[in-house]
């Protein structure tokens, strides 16, 4: 599509959105206007000997090529020339602003914001609190500044819709000076899926959001649940950082803290070391050695036991967390299952909701089973509580909050 003279007078509808995580850039560019997704992309395994560049426009064949790129900077200007040569650049005059998921919000912001100098600070500040995904976040910021130093960059935080766990909630039981000082507190991340996802399900059941009571669970690579009660989030199981909560991909979730004592003093491992233990070397690949559920379905199916054990405990916790949910919201209206496991797994689904007919939980297994790419109920006609599979759309989430806020001037 050519742009006409009209087009050019009018204000520009288009935002560029990037998701910058720890080896990753995944990049989406929409029209607000009229929905339109322009073109998608993906740099994975930044600063690996080769990385992958995916490049999707909206007509024609996706661009695929292996070649180095060392850092999230690099991987955004490659991102920035792919889109170009489509004619879809940062310089586009149609383009209104770019969105940034920022993983670390900290306290202080609880609304998508503009950047600034000031905001800019503000999220190098919180780095400590998210070493992982901050500074990629950062750096996904500056370049695109960089390239287009006119353009409006909107922060939008995978913390902000936590914001409103009630103290009791975001609290950890330690000395509070202690606590305060080193700003150590739940914030609670994947807030923009939880956000969108909870409003859908409300969607879905053809009620308003503020009469309804959802837990969400996120089940991707990171994986966190939600307490929403009528659209406002009283709970979530991610904490300081990502690392708190159900079992994931690769993290632990919940552990004993005297677990990371132990192997201190008496594995005699350092403090880098049972990170990285905990981050990338736990939960499903710690306990059966692959993070796919796919793969562990398959050797499941196959009677592998390492496997068999994994998406026990899996499912054990998400069992745990939806019963704990339930007791903190006292009345349930729908339980909602997102992203990549979520969305795909009928196995998860049952095994995560079995054994809880008491509380009106209950699954169908012939809608279980049924794929589809929209939003559906799984649980049977009539159930006390709807159970649902709901895709997650992060990109557009964080494209609508961007748009709404520079649209607004
Ligand atoms: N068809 C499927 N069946 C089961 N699990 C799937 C399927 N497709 C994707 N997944 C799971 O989804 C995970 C990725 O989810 P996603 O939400 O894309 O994660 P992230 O955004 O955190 O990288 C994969 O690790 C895989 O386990
Ligand atoms: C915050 C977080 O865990 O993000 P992701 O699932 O993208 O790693
Ligand atoms: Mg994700």
């Amino acid at each position: 599509m050519t742009a006409t003279g009209s087009d050019r007078a009018s204000a520009p509808t288009r935002v560029l959105v990037l998701n910058s995580g720890s080896s990753s850039v995944k990049y989406q560019l929409l029209d607000m206007a009229d929905g339109a997704r322009l073109a998608t992309g993906l740099v994975e395994r930044i600063g690996e000997r080769s990385s992958l560049l995916r490049h999707t426009p909206a007509a024609g064949d996706a661009r695929t090529r292996e070649a180095p790129v060392a850092d999230h900077g690099a991987a955004l200007e490659a991102a920035a020339a792919e889109l170009a040569a489509d004619g879809l650049g940062l310089d586009s005059p149609r383009l209104a602003a770019v969105g940034h998921r920022v993983v670390h919000g900290g306290r202080r912001f609880t609304e998508p914001t503009r950047v600034d100098d000031d905001v800019l600070a503000e999220i190098e500040r919180l780095v400590p609190l998210a070493p992982l995904h901050n500074p990629a976040n950062l750096t996904g910021i500056r370049t695109a500044r960089a390239l287009n130093p006119r353009l409006p960059q909107v922060a939008v935080f995978d913390t902000a819709f936590h914001t409103t766990v009630p103290e009791h909630a975001a609290r950890y039981a330690i000395d509070v000076a202690t606590a305060d000082e080193h700003r150590v507190r739940r914030y609670g991340f994947h807030g923009t899926s939880h956000a969108y996802v909870s409003r859908r399900t409300a969607e879905l059941l053809g009620r308003d959001p503020s009469e309804v009571n959802v837990i969400v669970l996120h089940l991707g690579n990171g994986a966190s649940a939600s307490a929403v009660r009528g659209g406002v989030c009283v709970e979530t199981s991610m904490g300081l950082t990502p690392l708190e909560g159900l079992v994931m991909g690769t993290r632990s979730g919940d552990v004993d803290p005297a677990v990371i004592l132990h192997l201190s003093r008496v594995a005699g491992m350092s403090v880098d070391d049972i990170d990285t233990l905990l981050n990338k070397r736990s939960g499903l690949v710690g306990l059966c050695g692959d993070n796919d559920m796919r793969e562990i379905r398959r050797r499941v199916d196959e009677g592998d036991e390492a496997a068999a054990l994994a998406f026990d405990v899996y499912a054990h916790r998400l069992r745990k967390y939806v019963g704990a949910y339930y007791a903190v919201l006292g009345h349930v209206d729908a339980i909602a299952f997102t992203a990549g496991v979520g969305e795909n797994s009928a196995p998860v689904r049952e095994a995560a909701t079995a054994g809880l007919a008491g509380l009106g939980i209950e699954v169908d297994p012939v809608r279980n089973a049924a794929r589809a790419a929209v939003p559906r109920l799984i649980s049977p006609e009539g159930s006390r509580v709807a159970v649902a599979v709901v895709p997650t759309d992060e990109e557009l989430e964080i494209a609508r909050q961007t748009f709404a806020l520079v649209d607004e001037g």
